[in-house]
């Protein structure tokens, strides 16, 4: 979670130091926002899951890695995002 707070405030950051705006902004912000609330689900599963019991369920397992899977796809997701809305203007600078 620190690390998904660290980046949003860096990607952030990046959309003003680019001079970013209109969708290609409203894209970066809602994909970091989507991957932080994902992150925020996933920990309240994990909680939920082990507030059961840490003895092995397949259901335990299921819910605790479908949950990651979720944070995972979005993660990849805004990676696309960054890649496509940065990738350019960060070519640009060489
Ligand atoms: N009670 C359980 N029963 C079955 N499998 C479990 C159980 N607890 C965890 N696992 C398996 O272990 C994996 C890791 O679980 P853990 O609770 O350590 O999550 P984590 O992804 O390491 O958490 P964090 O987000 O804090 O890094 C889960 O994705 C799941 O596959």
């Amino acid at each position: 979670m620190k690390i998904h707070l660290a980046t949003t405030v860096v990607v952030i950051f990046l959309t003003f130091y680019f001079a970013i705006d209109g969708w290609e902004r409203a894209w970066i912000i809602l994909s970091t926002f989507l991957v932080l609330s994902a992150e925020m689900f996933n920990t309240a599963i994990e909680a939920v899951v082990d507030r059961g019991g840490q003895a092995y369920h397949p259901l335990a397992e299921l819910a605790k890695d479908a949950a990651a899977g979720a944070v995972l796809l979005l993660a990849i997701q805004a990676i696309i995002a960054g890649i496509t809305v940065f990738g350019p203007r960060v070519l640009a600078l060489w």
